[in-house]
Order: C-alpha cells, then structure tokens, then sequence
C-alpha cells in the first residue's frame, strides 16, 4: 500500500467519525425533545424496558453486519446513559429554574487537570450556563466559599473504589451550612508523570495527594527508596515535579499533558476499575423531580441504647427504603461518641421517606438532612446477547 492510499483511506475514516458526532448530536436533541412529554405526562425519565429492547434489536442487527455484542452492548450503553444523564439534568432545570445561573462559579480542589476538575467539567457539561471555575488548595476552602456566597457551587470527592470513604469531606459536612445537591462520579486513571527525559529507575521523591497514594498504595510499596512528598492536590504534586529533578508525581495524564510531563506509567492504582464519587454543593436545597432516581444524604446520632442503631435502620427496611450507604465519623470533641452518615434511594418529597424520618426521630438524638439530589448511578440494563 503506498502512503496515498493510507492518507486517503484515513480520510474516509476522518469523514465516518465526523458523521458519527453529527448523529450522536442529533440523537441527543431528539431525546431531548422527549422530555417533554414525559414532563406533561407525569412519565420517570428512565424507560428500562424500552433500553432493553433498543439494545436487543442494536445487537441482532449489528451482528448481521459483523460487529460483536460486546463491542454494540459497550457503545450503546454509554450512549444512553449519555442521553438519560442530559434529560435528568434538563428535568431539574425546569424544576429550579433559578438552580442554574447565566454564569455558574464553581469552586474545587486543586487546578487545571486535577481530579476534581475533571469532574467539574464532567457535571456542568450536562448543564446550562458558563462554568466560571475558582480552584481551591483546602476542602474547607471550598465549603466556606459556598457558605459565603463567593462561589455558587462546590464540588468535593467523597469516596473512592480503592480507598473508600474521604473522611475529611465527611467531617467538613457535620458543620458546613451547605446542602448536597447533586453527585457524579468520575474513573480516576493514575499515572507517574516526571519531566521529560526522567526514567522511572531515576526518581527519588514522588509528590502527590494523600488519597492517590493510598489508592496506588501497591505501586508504591514496590518502589524502592523513593521518598514520599504530600501535596494539597494532584495539581501542586504536578508542578512540584516540574520543578524538582529525579522526581516524579502521580496525576491524570491529561492533567499531565497539559502542564508538560511525560507519563512514565499508567495504571498504577490497586484496582483496575478506580472511580471516585464527588458531591456537588450548594447554600440552598433543590427540589428534585419524582420522576428520577434520586439519592436523599443524612446525618443522625442515634441515642446511646442497647439496639438503637439496628432499630433506626429498621424503619428503612419496613417503609422499603433502600439503604445504599452507611458511614460512622467521631463527633470532633465527644470521644466515643459516633454520627452516622445514611444515603437512602430516595426522594424527600416522597410521603412514604417523609414518614420514615418522622418515625426516626425517638431513636435519634440529632437528625438533619445535608441533601436530596438527582442520583447519577445508573444501574444499566442488561439486554440477551
Ligand atoms: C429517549 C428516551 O429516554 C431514555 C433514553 C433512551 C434513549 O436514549 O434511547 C431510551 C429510553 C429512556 O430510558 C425515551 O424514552 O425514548
């Protein structure tokens, strides 16, 4: 084959790929123009049995073109999870109209290419509005922001599939005056980034943050005399081995790339499937539509009884609720004393949770709500292959 015959035929594929975002732009308004009538309707935003059959026929039809379930499944899965993201976001707006400004200010840990970045970017891309971003070198940082009106929103990592729950954010939210109104989650791919020309074998000093070192931990143990330096963020940790020789920082490549590093190795965390959940905050409480899933966030003491833990959870279980979290923090200055952090699949509009927080409260010391939001897991359907 000569080389015009490669440039051409990457040509065609060029024009496929074009054609491809043109039809995947127009799926969306079309799915969009959908929401309308589920909202006159009174219809979820979800319709699994119309996904599962959607995907059932892509899979028959893509097999007699050659192409394999897997492949059609992976692809088709994220394009609806693509499409019923954007009509969950969009039901929202027309719910709280004034939930979104002209211009969002949105504050999060670290800068340009940080985690939390990136997930910035990945929440507010479904939503209207100019992104005006404040970048912040302190978790409190970020909550006193919101509370005193410099910053709309705020977004902060709450847990991680390897190293679980962030402790510190949990902490923050016992006091914050700031309610949880939304969530996204976000695969975290961590690397070893160094200046150009740096080779593993030659790093002595490896910066980062404290939660992907513990998130890398194996990587880490099997590296031998490299001295550890704790960064406020993934974005410091980055210029810190920028400026300092034989060292090296863990970091997204693209935030890599962006600030001029070279990645010496990719997926170095301790599972291959890393992902990190964030909270989106704000001063005030949304109204969350009844017609999406929806997550309701609280915090209670319950009282100091044999059993009163098990019998506030309880409640849960006899009004159907499901219970997809549960953390216990000290209460800063109470030794021994715990607080319980609860994520419920539920709306707090919904009668039936409305009652369960009611019949909470004689087994509760201290109960509050820190937030209903529109819950971004979606558990995907699973078509016949
Ligand atoms: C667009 C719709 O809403 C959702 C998204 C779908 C899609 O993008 O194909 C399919 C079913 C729904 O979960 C619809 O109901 O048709």
């Amino acid at each position: 084959m000569t080389n015009e015959t490669l440039h051409a035929l990457r040509r065609d594929i060029n024009e496929i790929d074009s054609e491809l975002l043109i039809l995947l732009a127009k799926r969306r308004r079309i799915a969009h123009s959908v929401v309308e009538y589920k909202i006159n309707n009174n219809k979820p935003i979800r319709d699994e049995a119309r996904e599962q059959a959607l995907l059932e026929n892509l899979i028959s039809y893509g097999k007699s073109l050659g192409l394999d379930a897997y492949y059609i499944n992976n692809v088709f899965q994220r394009i609806l999870e693509d499409s019923v993201l954007h009509q969950q976001a969009m039901l929202q707006q027309n719910l709280n109209p004034e939930a979104l400004g002209t211009t969002n200010r949105v504050t999060y840990l670290g800068g340009q290419g940080s985690y939390s970045q990136l997930a910035v970017h990945k929440y507010f891309s479904r939503r209207p509005g100019k992104l005006v971003e404040l970048g912040c070198s302190q978790f409190d940082e970020i909550t006193g922001a919101v509370e005193k009106g410099q910053a709309d929103f705020g977004v902060l990592p709450i847990e991680n599939t390897s190293s679980g729950s962030i402790n510190e954010v949990f902490d923050l939210l016992q006091h914050a005056q700031v309610s949880i109104v939304g969530e996204v989650t976000h695969s975290v791919e961590h690397c070893v980034l160094a200046k150009p020309g740096t080779e593993l074998g030659d790093i002595n000093k490896l910066f980062g943050h404290p939660q992907p070192f513990a998130q890398c931990s194996r990587f880490i143990q099997g590296l031998d005399q490299v001295q550890l330096e704790h960064c406020d963020s993934t974005t410091s940790a980055m210029k810190a081995a920028l400026e300092c020789e034989h060292s090296a920082a863990i970091g997204s490549a693209q935030a890599g790339k962006h600030l001029g590093l070279e990645v010496l190795q990719t997926a170095i965390a301790n599972q291959s499937e890393n992902h990190s959940r964030f909270i989106v905050v704000a001063r005030k409480p949304l109204q969350v539509s009844m017609q999406i899933p929806t997550k309701t966030s609280l915090i209670m003491s319950t009282s100091q009884q044999v059993g009163a833990l098990a019998d506030a959870l309880m409640i849960f279980k006899q009004r159907e609720i499901n219970l997809v979290k549960l953390e216990s923090r000290p209460v800063p200055g109470n030794p021994w004393e715990e607080v319980f952090y609860v994520d419920l699949e539920a709306n707090i509009d919904d009668p039936n949770v409305n009652q369960a927080l009611e019949e909470l409260k004689p087994f509760t010391e201290f109960i509050r709500v820190l937030g209903c939001y529109q819950s971004e897991s979606l558990k995907a359907v699973t078509p016949k292959m």
